[in-house]
């Protein structure tokens, strides 16, 4: 049996954006199983809370083609659905906010072996492109606000 590479990216992802579809292909590129675990509205908590229902949010992340499973993640603790996929490798997003450093000692705390790295940034490729959930909700506003 070829060991295999899981992976795992995380996010929000409330209205997907070429910059999900870019972190999410850096992420299965770096594998053979890409897992992504789907923020809590509740745990959204650095910045303004999704639109769009948990479940849905989900459902559109499992669509992609490069995602092979796509998790709702645990309302209270961040590393249940990682001890349960007992991923070789955490992908975070080029700008998430958490400390790669942190997360590697409370893994090595659980025993859990697992590499923390770090996807790229996806640039806009033409003027307009909107790669920000802030700001497509911006353009929402603009256009047919009040
Ligand atoms: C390794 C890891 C595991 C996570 N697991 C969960 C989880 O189980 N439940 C959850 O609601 N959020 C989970 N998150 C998401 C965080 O709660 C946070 O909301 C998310 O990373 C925000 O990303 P974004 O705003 O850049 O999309 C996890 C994040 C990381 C880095
Ligand atoms: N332009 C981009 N290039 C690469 N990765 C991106 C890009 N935009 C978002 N991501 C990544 O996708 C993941 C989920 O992002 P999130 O759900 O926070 O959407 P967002 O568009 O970044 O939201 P907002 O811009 O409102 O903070 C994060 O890890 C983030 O780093």
């Amino acid at each position: 049996m070829t060991n295999m590479t899981t992976v795992i990216a995380q996010g929000t992802f409330d209205l997907l954006h070429p910059g999900h579809v870019h972190y999410l292909t850096d992420a299965a590129e770096r594998g053979d199983e890409l897992h992504v675990i789907i923020a809590r509205r509740g745990n959204v908590t650095h910045k303004a809370k999704p639109i769009l229902p948990d479940r849905q949010r989900r459902d559109m992340v499992a669509a992609l083609d490069c995602v092979d499973e796509a998790h709702l993640g645990h309302p209270e603790d961040i590393f249940v659905p990682i001890e349960e996929i007992q991923p070789d490798v955490i992908m975070l997003g080029y700008d998430q906010h958490h400390d790669a450093d942190g997360i590697r000692e409370a893994l090595a705390s659980r025993g859990i072996d697992c590499a923390v790295e770090r996807a790229s940034a996806r640039e806009p490729k033409y003027e307009g492109e909107l790669l920000s959930t802030g700001r497509i909700v911006d353009r929402i506003l603009e256009e047919r606000g009040e």
